[in-house]
């Protein structure tokens, strides 16, 4: 048996979500929403067999019991500070699990991937199925979790997403099935690595990080810049559009028609927008392929979201806003890939 203190060191940090939810029927993997009571970390732990359990030194905080439809920016933010804290108290931490709903997974994972700069690996993870469920996926999504996290490889790849025995990139990572256990996806490049048996396997590295610099934290605190995601389609007449302006919208992110259109009347309130100093990027409903910085886009002052999904583009555009960014500066961060 060997001795605890030359185990694996790392901390798990339970959000909420599936992952946490328990129903009275374990054949019921969809109408087990009970939202307010999902199972706390200690409880996630203990499903995991003694043989898991006995192979790392974890450290577990219930940081919240939330359906990841509940959660937003400023509760990503505490979840931030709370893993910058247990980073710096345990320099002998090897990295941090956080469990969280699927939901909102990819946002929260690129929102703390933009605002950490930790060496350490953060690695999110969640669950298509309750669990009470039979063949409930929790436990060994969070096996591959721990995994992830005390391996050396994953340092300094930024925040990752673990799911279905895939590594994935937080910048590239969506959820793509409504309840297919293979649900996170990463279209253009695949994933990083992947988790075989025990074996933690990366085919490649993070391309870039993106670093925000300035304390995008604390601004956000202060003055979160409101943006908005404009859906477009064929017909649409830009109503969403000026609504949001007139509501305060300081940014808009277009969910456009492939591969970056949309309808006149929605391009029309968009320059409009433009006009009074809304900043605007363009990204796209596309699974896949980037939206790219077109001529006719730059001549109306319209950026573009690269390969950025429409939920992460909002979370991006709403940080720079914050940091009062130059448009140039931010286009060089939707630029990458
Ligand atoms: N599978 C899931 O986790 C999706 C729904 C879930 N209730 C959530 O918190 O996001």
């Amino acid at each position: 048996m060997p001795d605890a203190a030359s185990l694996p060191f790392v901390t798990v940090i339970s959000t909420g979500g599936t992952i946490a939810r328990h129903s009275d029927n374990p054949c019921d993997t969809v109408d087990y929403a009970e939202i307010g009571r999902d199972l706390g970390a200690s409880h996630l732990l203990s499903a995991l067999p003694d043989v898991v359990r006995a192979r790392f030194r974890v450290r577990e905080i219930t940081f919240s019991q939330k359906d990841s439809s509940h959660m937003d920016m400023s509760i990503w933010a505490e979840l931030a500070r709370r893993i910058r804290d247990v980073l710096r108290e345990s320099p002998d931490m090897a990295g941090v699990v956080v469990t969280h709903g699927t939901t909102t997974l990819e946002e929260a994972a690129f929102f703390l991937d933009l605002v950490l700069d930790e060496e350490r690996p953060v690695v999110l993870v969640g669950a298509q199925r309750p669990a009470s469920a039979i063949s409930a996926d929790g436990p060994a999504n969070l096996h591959a979790a721990l995994l992830v996290a005390t391996s050396a490889q994953a340092r300094g790849q930024g925040v990752l997403v673990v799911s279905d025995n895939e590594i994935h990139a937080a910048g590239s990572v969506t959820k793509a099935s409504t309840y297919r256990l293979d649900t996170f996806r990463s279209p253009d490049f695949g994933p990083l690595g992947v988790i075989e048996g025990d074996a933690v396997c990366f085919a490649r590295q993070v391309a870039a990080r993106r670093r925000i610099g300035g304390d995008a934290l604390e601004r956000i605190a202060h003055d979160r810049p409101r943006v908005d995601i404009c859906y477009s389609h064929s017909g649409g007449d830009g109503t969403a559009i000026a609504a949001f302006c007139a509501a305060g919208a300081r940014g808009l992110v277009v969910a456009s028609m492939l591969p970056g259109m949309c309808a006149p009347a929605e391009s029309a309130a968009l320059d409009a927008a433009c006009a009074q100093g809304v900043a605007v990027v363009m990204s796209s409903q596309g699974s896949s392929g980037a939206t790219l910085a077109r001529q006719d886009l730059r001549q109306r002052g319209i950026m573009a979201a690269g390969r950025l999904r429409p939920r992460q583009a909002r979370i991006l555009l709403t940080l720079c806003l914050a940091l009062d960014m130059p448009a140039a500066r931010i286009q060089h961060l939707f630029d990458i890939p």
